[in-house]
């Protein structure tokens, strides 16, 4: 497993995150556990926005808080000074809640509803991504009723084709996502924009999907959306135009074989494609706002586990099964997502048996990683689970009512807890029992 941050192997042989031993995490808060690198979160950050700094334009970055998004999360999101985007009343919510600045959040998703948009304007939110016709007019209708006018940028889908998972790639043309560029759509779209009282349009967006690892598709939706952006001034009057939202999806190393760039390296990429296409088509720069989810808390994570029964087939497979699983990691399941593991207790020994982790889930497709090399396992051994901070906690379910893991942010060795282990009380909280079904049950709750 591939050391990330301020991860390391200690004096006795125990992996170390933010100066805080695994396995005295363990014994303080049990398994399953994430456990976030705050110290790489922030580094992160600060890479982006460094590398903005370098390029002399305006910019913003906002980070996507589906990847992760609890209140320490937006907190650390705040004191770094980034924009936040939301898609749902949840996240919405959660920042709020966290004393998020409400001026800046971005308000994303292709089926806001009435609820969710209401409360958005009612927070006083600094800008909605509208991603269709049906929101346009809702948006304008409950802006006007309440008499603000809402700042919009407009959702394309620039039809590039990025090269990743077909389920999280997202700017290509058959795409639930934003308006087409392909036909007339996307001009429909500003000329309906900039005609619908209740909102102001600001800027374009276009986001090509997730885990990328070069430049091209980047480059190549800023050149396609630079040239709309043009013909919105020049043809349209979209006299407002200053943001260009280029997306997120910067890649991570998962494993070995997953080579991502710097952040550098992207931003250097963007800003040059920004530059040149606005140079030739002699407009003023935009504001470049970019929306990092997974690579800012993806390889900051790692979750934790015990280990409990094995099953050895010989000539097959020997099983390892440990007290999570898809419950609190779905990206295997979903993706086919390949991540690295080591035994956090016993972490300098020999690799020297070829094994499969499954979770504890009742599926067959409950696997978090297959064939992976661990020294020889054993019960109550503890596996730490690298890259683990994007889409895992935030794709968690109840399944099986497993509870979900607790989280918590560790840094120049102290440990927080950040969220609660989650209780069976938890698990039945919201269920009910009719009253027809009460007979025989002691006490209804
Ligand atoms: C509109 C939008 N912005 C940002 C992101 C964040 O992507 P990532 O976590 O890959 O950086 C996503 C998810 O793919 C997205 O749909
Ligand atoms: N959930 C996906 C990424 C979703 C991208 C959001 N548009 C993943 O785990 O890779």
């Amino acid at each position: 497993m591939y050391l990330h941050g301020t991860s390391r192997i200690n004096e006795q042989g125990h992996l170390e995150i933010g100066g805080v031993d695994t396995t005295e995490l363990v014994k303080q808060f049990g398994t399953p556990l994430y456990v976030y690198d705050e110290a790489m979160m922030r580094e992160t950050i600060r890479a982006y926005k460094q590398a903005f700094e370098k390029s002399g334009l305006r910019y913003e970055v906002a980070y996507a808080s589906k990847a992760f998004c609890t209140l320490a999360m937006c907190r650390i999101i705040d004191e770094e000074g980034l924009a936040l985007d939301v898609v749902s009343s949840g996240e919405l919510y959660t920042a709020l809640q966290a004393g998020f600045p409400a001026e800046r959040i971005h308000f994303h998703g292709n089926n806001k509803t009435p609820d969710e948009i209401e409360l958005a304007l009612t927070a006083g939110i600094g800008e909605f991504v509208v991603d269709n016709f049906h929101e346009l007019k809702l948006l304008g209708a409950l802006a006007s009723e309440k008499g603000v006018i809402a700042d919009i940028l407009l959702r394309l889908a620039p039809g590039v084709e990025a090269h990743t998972h077909e389920y999280i790639s997202t700017g290509q043309e058959d795409s639930k996502f934003g308006f087409d560029m392909k036909g007339d759509m996307a001009k429909r779209a500003v000329v309906a924009a900039l005609t619908t009282p209740g909102v102001r349009l600001i800027g374009l967006h276009s986001h090509i999907g997730s885990q990328i690892f070069e430049t091209d598709g980047f480059t190549a939706a800023v050149d396609i959306v630079a040239e709309f952006f043009g013909k919105c001034v020049r043809e349209l009057g979209a006299n407002d135009l200053h943001k260009l939202n280029v997306g997120g999806g910067f890649g991570i190393r998962y494993t070995e074989e997953d080579t991502p760039l710097t952040a550098e390296a992207y931003i250097a990429a963007i800003t040059a494609a920004v530059t040149t296409a606005f140079d030739r088509l002699q407009l003023t720069y935009p504001e470049i706002v970019i929306e990092p989810g997974r690579s800012i808390v993806g390889a900051a994570g790692t979750t934790l586990y015990s280990v409990g029964s094995t099953k050895d087939i010989p000539g097959v497979r020997k099983y390892v099964s440990v007290n999570g699983g898809m419950t609190d990691n779905p990206r295997p399941a979903l993706y086919q997502a390949v991540y690295e593991a080591m035994l956090a207790n016993r972490a300098n020994e020999e690799r020297d048996e070829l094994v499969s982790v499954a979770g504890k889930a009742c599926e067959s497709g409950d696997m978090l990683i297959w064939d992976v090399k661990l020294p020889q396992v054993k019960a109550d051994d503890i596996l730490a689970v690298s890259c683990t901070g994007a889409y895992g906690y935030s794709m968690a379910s109840n399944y099986n009512r497993i509870a979900r893991p607790a989280v918590v942010f560790v840094q120049n060795g102290q440990a927080d807890l950040v969220v609660k282990r989650e209780s069976h009380d938890d698990l039945v909280s919201h269920d009910l029992i009719p009253a027809r079904l009460t007979s025989g049950v002691l006490s209804n709750k």
